[in-house]
């Protein structure tokens, strides 16, 4: 749907009130109220406004023709004029409110759409040290979790701004009934207000408290999917396992019942505040104040008629403290990423031309590890031409750095020093897009995504043709749409990996130990005939490998060894 920018600018507007009031801490009780005050400040956010204002003059309109009305039948019988005006003001009513809480949910949901757009761009453009420090649950969270509270609370917190727009008009009317009886009721509400203050100060902690729990459940649960044959295997361990689950399924219900407990409080404060100022202007109004009764009764009707709004507002105070929580981790998210390195820049689709080579002086990366950890395992001094057509081989015992370098040298993690050439031209420390797009390959951690992303008709056909030459054609149903990874052994699964990436046509093929899962007659064809066949069409081919039966099939040899690298004679 095509959104004005007025329309997308009142969407941004609430969430950044959202958002700002977290920034303030807990300490913001009236934000709500910003959400009008700022709202008349912008002719652009002036509908909002207008409907809150409709349907609050329509509401008030109801109970002054019903007290009204009700005076009349006392003294001159009944008005058929002010039955029909009620009924005018009631379709006003629900026409405006429908179209307030209707259209702001829309537009708050655009700008929630507009923001995780712009954060998820974000994300995917950043390093992967950067994404690897930042850890995944943060991430994911920052890209899905949080916006599911976040558009939980909408249509709640559009329905207490409505509730507060309201009680101020019904407020004025109670006022001009009686000032006696609005000077009480403001005594009764302000009593409130410095309750919900209290209870709001826990507020915050309860729910940073549960989201804490509910992330560790969340990553419990996911062990429970990726060890399931751990699990099966050693009763033990799922006892261990299932133990810690409990512990925290515990903690979380203990945290969520805090919360629950505040929230209720919240609520039936709200609620019950109405039948205190109806019991107030019943019970204490006559001692206080020297009113008739017939006033008593259309007073008490006007506080009635204040149940409605409260409740909604107090329901909203509640919603909203759950999406400023929500507002404040995506913000949080925002900000860890944007005080990440440059995003990459926006060259993807810059084609690197023909491969020249590449070239690595002194190059040193230091993985980044938590404080206080001591230092990140190092690879340095790491020196090495890659010429054009090459097959290249990195050998070394586990753990000796051959991953890294291998990131490092694809562009996936930024160098710490030293330096990297290639296509005529110097390679800054964070490389750009176009010089890792030289590369496609099969990392140790691969993933294979759902559908071919990235390919074009060409790329297809040679990607069919590598699926029936690594023999998996029958096992990927054409044209390869809905991948299913999990419905292949872990060699095929490697195999539809290598037949993807050379569909990407790149000119540098790089593979960690592609070839560990094959079975003999694969892994003799892979380093015997597919290999010296890809270099014969041109192909750069950077393998890391521990299959010395076959380390005479690469040009050169380099061997790593505590993060160093050395090349080894040509056998
Ligand atoms: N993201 C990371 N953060 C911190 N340290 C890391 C990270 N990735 C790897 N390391 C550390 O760097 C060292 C080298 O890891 P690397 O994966 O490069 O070794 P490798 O030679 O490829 O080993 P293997 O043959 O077992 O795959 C290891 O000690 C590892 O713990």
């Amino acid at each position: 749907m095509a959104k004005s920018p007025d329309t997308q600018s009142t969407g941004e507007f609430l969430l950044g009130l959202l958002g700002r009031s977290k920034q303030r801490g807990s300490q913001a009780p009236f934000s709500l109220l910003s959400f009008i005050k700022a709202g008349t400040q912008n002719g652009a956010r002036g509908f909002l406004l207008a409907y809150a204002i409709l349907s609050a003059a329509a509401g008030t309109g109801i109970l002054v023709l019903l007290n009204t009305e009700s005076q009349l039948l006392e003294q001159q019988g009944y008005s058929t004029l002010l039955a029909v005006f009620f009924i005018v003001l009631l379709l006003v009513y629900r026409f405006s409110q429908r179209l307030l809480v209707a259209k702001t949910a829309a537009q708050i949901e655009q700008a929630l759409h507009a923001k995780r757009q712009r954060i998820l761009g974000k994300t995917l453009n950043l390093s992967l040290r950067d994404l690897e420090n930042l850890g995944g649950n943060r991430v994911i969270n920052g890209i899905s979790a949080s916006y599911e509270s976040l558009s939980q609370a909408v249509v709640p917190l559009v329905a207490g701004v409505e509730g507060l727009v309201m009680l101020v008009f019904m407020y004025a009317y109670l006022l001009v009934l009686s000032p006696a009886a609005g000077l009480l009721t403001a005594v009764v509400a302000g009593l409130s207000v410095l309750g919900y203050l209290a209870l709001n100060k826990h507020l915050d902690s309860t729910l940073k408290e549960t989201e804490e729990d509910s992330q560790r459940f969340r990553d419990y649960a996911n062990a429970v999917v990726q060890g399931s044959k751990e699990l099966r295997l050693n009763p033990t361990r799922r006892a261990g396992l299932e133990q810690d689950m409990v512990d925290t399924s515990a903690a979380l219900a203990s945290s969520r019942s805090t919360s629950a407990h505040i929230l209720a409080q919240i609520l039936t404060t709200g609620t019950s505040v109405s039948y205190l100022l109806a019991g107030s202007v019943v019970f204490l109004l006559p001692l206080l104040a020297d009113i008739p009764g017939e006033d008593i009764s259309r007073i008490v009707m006007a506080v009635l008629f204040l149940i409605g709004p409260v409740g909604s507002l107090a329901n909203s105070i509640q919603h909203y403290a759950i999406a400023r929580f929500a507002m404040g981790n995506i913000n949080r998210f925002e900000s860890q990423i944007d005080s990440c390195h440059p995003a990459a820049t926006a060259d993807h689709d810059a084609g690197a031309g023909e491969f020249t080579g590449l070239s690595l002086k002194k190059v040193s990366y230091e993985h980044r590890v938590p404080e206080g950890a001591g230092s990140g395992f190092r690879v340095t001094n790491i020196s090495l031409d890659v010429k054009p057509g090459e097959i290249l081989f990195i050998t070394g015992g586990n753990g000796s750095g051959k991953t890294t370098v291998l990131r490092v040298l694809t562009g996936l993690y930024p160098r710490d020093t030293g330096t990297m050439a290639s296509q005529g031209t110097d390679i800054p420390l964070n490389p750009p897009q176009w010089y890792r797009n030289l590369f496609a390959g099969v990392f140790a951690d691969y993933h294979v995504f759902t559908r071919p992303y990235g390919l074009d008709d060409t790329g297809r056909s040679i990607l069919a043709q590598w699926l029936e030459r690594l023999a998996i054609n029958d096992k990927v149903p054409w044209p390869a749409d809905q991948i299913d990874a999990d419905a292949l052994s872990t060699g095929q699964r490697k195999r539809l990996a290598l037949a993807l990436a050379l569909a990407e046509q790149r000119p540098v093929l790089v593979l960690d130990e592609w070839a560990a899962d094959q079975d003999p007659a694969t892994r003799k064809l892979f380093y015997t005939k597919i290999l010296p066949e890809l270099k014969a069409q041109g192909k750069t081919i950077i393998c890391i490998t521990h299959d010395d039966n076959y380390f005479n099939c690469a040009d050169r040899r380099f061997h790593m060894s505590e993060g160093k690298m050395t090349q080894v004679d040509a056998p």
